[in-house]
């Protein structure tokens, strides 16, 4: 199975459970690995026939402006579910990271998995 992998993608966004994150934006960072068969796009040297990274980032920072949830899961989920249907991913690997939300965490977050993972993709 191939991927077409975004790492360490960077949006700032309103995310939080406390009154005081309602307020201000906060920065998550991303890593996301998507299923694609690249023969194709590899053969015809031509990024119509991929999952175009460029196209998906600024999806997902457009998302990210556009939205204000509660939970890093949910802007996972609701992630995962925009990027599959807009861009016709079968399976995904999804981690959301909220650094500096735990002081003495480097990080914290979500990942999660949708989707089926063929040979084929
Ligand atoms: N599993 C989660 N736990 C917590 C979340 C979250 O989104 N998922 N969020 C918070 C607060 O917003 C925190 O990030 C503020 O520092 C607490 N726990």
């Amino acid at each position: 199975m191939d991927l077409v992998l975004i790492e360490s993608l960077c949006v700032d966004t309103v995310i939080g459970v406390y009154d005081w994150e309602r307020t201000i934006t906060q920065r998550l960072v991303l890593d996301l690995a998507m299923a694609h068969d690249i023969c194709a796009a590899a053969a015809g040297d031509d990024v119509a026939l991929t999952l175009d990274y460029a196209a998906i980032s600024e999806h997902i920072d457009a998302f990210a402006n556009a939205h204000d949830f509660a939970l890093v899961e949910t802007f996972a989920e609701r992630l995962a579910d925009t990027l599959r249907e807009e861009f016709t991913i079968p399976w995904l690997r999804l981690t959301v990271r909220k650094p500096g939300a735990v002081p003495a965490a480097t990080t914290v977050g979500v990942q999660i998995e949708r989707g089926i993972r063929t040979g084929a993709a």
